[in-house]
């Protein structure tokens, strides 16, 4: 186990003041009376709990074997029964945007060039599967990141595509400039919550990005172009190890500050766990409101999908992820993929909350760019369903 793994995992496990929130609820103490189902008092790991019994439990604790799901949960308006216990999806986003990352973060850390025709008609099909933001590349520098070297190609390339969002990464005012020109309507500015990477990753300390974000932000804002500002190592770094909450919201208000209109928390190298993303997004949100944030986790330590559950029991309604868990990052040594949409798609729609995309359209999606790699989907959802599948035609 590595320095980092044991500061972020052993040391901080979780604790009861830390997830004061997550009670839970079951014990006969917590366990709602039928009027008290619809005050939605009860959740899973939820805000609320009206007994005045106490139910706080440590996270986890009691858990047994039985009450793991056996599949999706099938909820009706806020609750659903699994056994002896309660749950309820009351105080979570009726309605999850998802900002699809997969053609940029997913491609950006692929070794083989890619051709633009390939990645053009991967934005084609995920736009089809109902998304309505897809990040469709980068404006940096090509010898930092050859692989989206094309990145005004394939802009021009998409140019038809409408109803979809389609942002893209600006380092600095030359990669905004570049982008305007090839027809980008909005731009992602990308700074780090450690000095380490953010050295690493774009050449100079988090003050010298922030000024550079504050040139973009401002020639943004005379365009109207909205400008998404992301904070990389929310949660650990890969040369620092674990990173301070406070530093976290410190580099996020500086770029909500400064204009941008949404910021991703980006858990980079994917260390991330329940107990040491909750005390960050405590922070980030003392200082920015949760209707503004996203949150973008990678998935190295299968913690994604808890974390982004948290996440949304914590008022965030805005995900990132990439279509077969594609992606990492050139700059950040260990980073596996993001979190696989399908899974993310899959969890969210089993909860009873929106997205508006087709699951089926998603996994076509997927597949194209699958084929291309060569390699197996990294959405367990996919391989799951495609199983299942191939079993039904063998009857
Ligand atoms: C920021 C720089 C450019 C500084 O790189 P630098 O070498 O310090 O830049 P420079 O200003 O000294 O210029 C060097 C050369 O780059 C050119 N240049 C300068 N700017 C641009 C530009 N925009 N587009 C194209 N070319 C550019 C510039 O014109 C010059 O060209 P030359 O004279 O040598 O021919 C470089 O470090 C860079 O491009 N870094 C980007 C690396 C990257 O994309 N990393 C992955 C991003 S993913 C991420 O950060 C995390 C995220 C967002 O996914 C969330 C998460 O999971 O954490």
């Amino acid at each position: 186990m590595s320095s980092l793994e044991e500061s972020l995992v052993l040391d901080n496990m979780p604790k009861l003041s830390v997830l004061g929130r997550l009670h839970d609820c079951n014990s006969t103490a917590c366990r709602p009376r039928v009027d008290e189902m619809e005050m939605g008092n009860c959740l899973t790991g939820g805000r609320e709990c009206s007994s005045s019994n106490s139910c706080s439990e440590e996270y986890g604790r009691r858990r047994q074997p039985r009450d793991v799901f056996p599949e999706v949960p099938q909820f009706g308006k806020h609750h659903s029964v699994i056994g002896t216990r309660w749950y309820s999806t009351r105080g979570m986003p009726r309605f999850v945007k998802i900002v699809e990352v997969g053609p940029r973060d997913g491609l950006q850390n692929e070794k083989l060039i890619i051709p633009t025709s390939v990645k053009v008609e991967l934005i084609r099909k995920l736009a089809s599967s109902g998304l309505s933001v897809i990040e469709a590349t980068s404006f940096v520098s090509p010898k930092w990141v050859p692989q989206l070297a094309d990145a005004k190609d394939v802009m021009q390339a998409i140019h038809d595509v409408h109803g979809v969002r389609l942002p893209v990464l600006t380092p600095n005012l030359k990669g905004f400039q570049a982008a305007i020109a090839a027809g980008a309507k909005e731009v992602a500015v990308f700074a780090s919550a450690s000095e380490s990477f953010s050295k690493s990753n774009i050449n100079c300390s988090i003050e010298e990005s922030l000024t550079r974000y504050r040139e973009v932000t401002a020639a943004a804002k005379e365009l109207e172009i909205p400008v998404r500002g992301y904070v990389s190592c929310a949660v650990g770094c890969p040369v620092e190890g674990p990173v301070p909450p406070e530093k976290v919201a410190y580099v996020a208000k500086e770029l909500y500050d400064m204009g941008c209109s949404e910021i991703s928390l980006a858990d980079t190298i994917g260390v991330g766990t329940i107990g040491t993303v909750i005390p960050m997004l405590e922070a980030v949100t003392s200082l920015i409101p949760a209707d503004k944030l996203a949150v973008h986790f990678h998935d190295t330590y299968g913690q994604a999908l808890p974390n982004i559950l948290v996440a949304l029991q914590m008022g965030i309604s805005v995900v990132d992820s990439s279509v077969a868990g594609l992606g990492g990052c050139p700059y950040a040594k260990g980073a596996s993929g993001n979190v696989a949409t399908e899974d993310l798609v899959y969890m969210l729609h089993g909860l009873g909350i929106k997205t508006n995309v087709d699951l089926g359209k998603l996994m076509a999606a997927g597949d194209i760019i699958c084929k291309h790699l060569g390699r197996q989907s990294g959405s367990k959802t996919v391989v799951a369903l495609s199983r299942v599948t191939a079993d039904a035609s063998k009857i």
